[in-house]
């Protein structure tokens, strides 16, 4: 820095993106810069803070908490505030009169009221602000303009419109912190926004665990170094699949009881860059076959960009009423007795149907459930059996799922539920929570493990526990209504029911509105998990 001048002063605001590497607004931040100051707002909205549980505010807390030792190693720290963006920066502004403030796009509508007053905030003050897209691997308002201005309806269509962009940008490059010094707040500064020296941890904001530490069968940590560890065990994963022929093997061979995989935590909170993530999977492919990769091996990571481009402009994305991409479907009213007692026997895992119990029991306890698993629960809440609305299993999702995204959950509660893709999508499709659990987990561990009522009960009745004569029942220590719920639906003859109002709204539908709709069959049939043949889907099925 040169004697004759002010130090330059710059801010990044981190909201998602809580990573170093392929971090272009942190570079951005340290271009032209004397002085760097890193933050987080907890402003009760950022990063999905409205609605969290316990363990998804401790993945965001270790999150942050792993950004700051990277800082403090260097010297610095990450400044975490709670209250409105916009008076903490006219504060910063007035004490530190910070030339440039740098953040990631967070391309959801949901966001937009607040940057667009921060910019504002920042043009009236006359500092810089700097938005660099990279919490997506392409710029979604870049696919709505070369789609003509309405995002690609299908999922096909979306890979076309992409293919006329071209491949997403490589990650950056990793920051130089050469001459770069960590701002340290002035003491009257730090008494106005009430500046903490510590991350804060989630009983600072009245959360508790659904479970004892030594109950945890899986339990998820946050953090960039945390999420980079973990893609190289998910990169050796798929070369190994590579080398034996078939790609997505967490798809293909789903596996309920091993340590998961999953990358999508750390994508949500950005501690995983995208880009990394998808050009390390092209990049292996490559490496394996001597030759070039296609798209199916990263279409997993397209459907979250299509869920986020649909959402952009659409701010009731997110609910039925309003929003012109879902058709209303008459669901029950929740404010109905049996509705409201079937939601919550769903939400406690009390529904009957062990796998279903499993599963939202693994979603409260531990914070994620497969693919699969959220197939399963999804169309059983709506279309399949309790014919309740996907906005209410959609509110539960956002409270406990790790990776709970608002436009990725919502995208697929309407395409579970057929509330955007009715086309296709009937209840031909809906999935037999009986069966379809017997064919993922055959000797049902899985069950045994989130339904310990079911511990004793034999294979043969895991899944079906009220066929079990009397006597077997007593003799495992769980007698149907008594130590384990009666199944709160019969699902054949619901799913039945449920079939036939669905045909009526289709057939109702002669006014067909822009819906985003699946490109064919075989696209349902891989999202959905269904066998192959068609007959065989049938009798599997039903
Ligand atoms: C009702 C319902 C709600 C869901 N809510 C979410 C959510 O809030 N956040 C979320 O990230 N995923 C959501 N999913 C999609 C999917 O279940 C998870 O992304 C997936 O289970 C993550 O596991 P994985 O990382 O092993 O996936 P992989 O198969 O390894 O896929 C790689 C990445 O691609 C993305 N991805 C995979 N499947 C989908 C999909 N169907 N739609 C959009 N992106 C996808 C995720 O970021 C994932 O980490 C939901 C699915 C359903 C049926």
């Amino acid at each position: 820095m040169s004697e004759d001048r002010s130090p330059r002063v710059s801010v990044l605001w981190f909201r998602h993106g809580l990573r170093i590497h392929d971090n272009p607004a942190l570079l951005r931040a340290l271009e032209d810069t004397d002085i760097f100051y890193p933050v987080f707002i907890f402003d009760g909205e950022s990063a999905g803070t409205k609605l969290i549980s316990y363990n998804r505010m401790k993945f965001l807390l270790e999150s942050l908490e792993d950004l700051d030792n990277q800082f403090r190693a260097k010297g610095g720290k990450l400044y975490v505030f709670f209250g409105s963006p916009i008076e903490i920066f006219a504060k910063f502004k007035a004490h530190l009169n910070f030339y440039k403030l740098t953040f990631e796009q967070d391309c959801e509508p949901i966001w937009q009221a607040r940057d667009s007053s921060v910019k504002k905030l920042c043009d009236d003050l006359d500092i810089i602000w700097d938005e660099s897209i990279s919490h997506t691997l392409w710029d979604p308002r870049e696919i709505i303009d070369t789609n003509g201005g309405s995002p690609p309806l299908t999922y096909s269509m979306f890979l076309h419109t992409v293919s006329v962009i071209g491949p997403p940008p490589r990650p950056v490059e990793d920051p130089c912190w050469d001459g770069i010094k960590f701002g340290v707040l002035p003491e009257s500064l730090k008494r106005e926004l009430d500046v903490r020296d510590k991350i804060p941890v989630p009983a600072d904001f009245n959360l508790k665990p659904e479970l004892k530490q030594s109950e945890y069968t899986i339990e998820w940590f946050g953090g960039e170094n945390q999420a980079l560890s973990n893609l190289r065990k998910r990169i050796a994963v798929e070369e190994k699949a590579f080398r034996q022929g078939f790609c997505q093997p967490n798809q293909t061979q789903p596996d309920l009881l091993g340590p998961p995989t999953s990358q999508s935590a750390a994508l949500r909170y950005g501690c995983l860059s995208v880009r990394k993530f998808f050009w390390a999977l092209h990049d292996t492919f490559s490496d394996v076959h001597n030759m070039p990769s296609n798209s199916n091996i990263t279409s997993q990571l397209i459907w979250r960009e299509y869920f986020y481009t649909m959402s952009v402009d659409n701010k009731y994305y997110a609910e039925m009423a309003r929003n012109p991409v879902c058709l209303n479907i008459p669901w029950s009213s929740v404010k109905d007795e049996t509705a409201k007692a079937n939601l919550k026997a769903w939400e406690d895992g009390k529904t009957g149907y062990p796998f279903i119990d499993a599963l939202m029991r693994q979603l409260k306890q531990e914070g994620w459930i497969h693919h699969i698993g959220r197939n399963a629960v999804s169309s059983f809440l709506t279309r399949g059996d309790l014919w309740i609305s996907w906005e209410e299993g959609l509110r539960h999702f956002l409270r406990y799922l790790l990776d709970a995204d608002w436009s990725v959950c919502a995208g697929n509660w309407m395409w579970v539920s057929s509330s955007a893709f009715e086309k296709l999508l009937d209840c031909n499709f809906c999935i037999c929570p009986v069966n379809y659990g017997r064919r993922l987990d055959p000797y049902g561990e899985f069950v045994k493990r989130y339904v310990p009522e079911l511990q004793k009960m034999p294979v043969e009745y895991v899944y079906e526990p009220w066929r079990a004569p009397l006597e077997v029942q007593e003799h495992a220590n769980c007698v149907i209504g008594r130590d384990y719920p009666k199944r709160i639906v019969d699902h054949n003859v619901v799913s039945h029911e449920n079939k036939e109002k669905m045909k009526e709204i289709c057939k109702s539908l002669k006014v067909r509105t822009p819906h985003c709709a699946p490109s064919d069959e075989l696209e349902i049939r891989q999202y959905m998990w269904l066998p192959d043949s068609c007959t065989s889907h049938l009798s599997t099925l039903k």
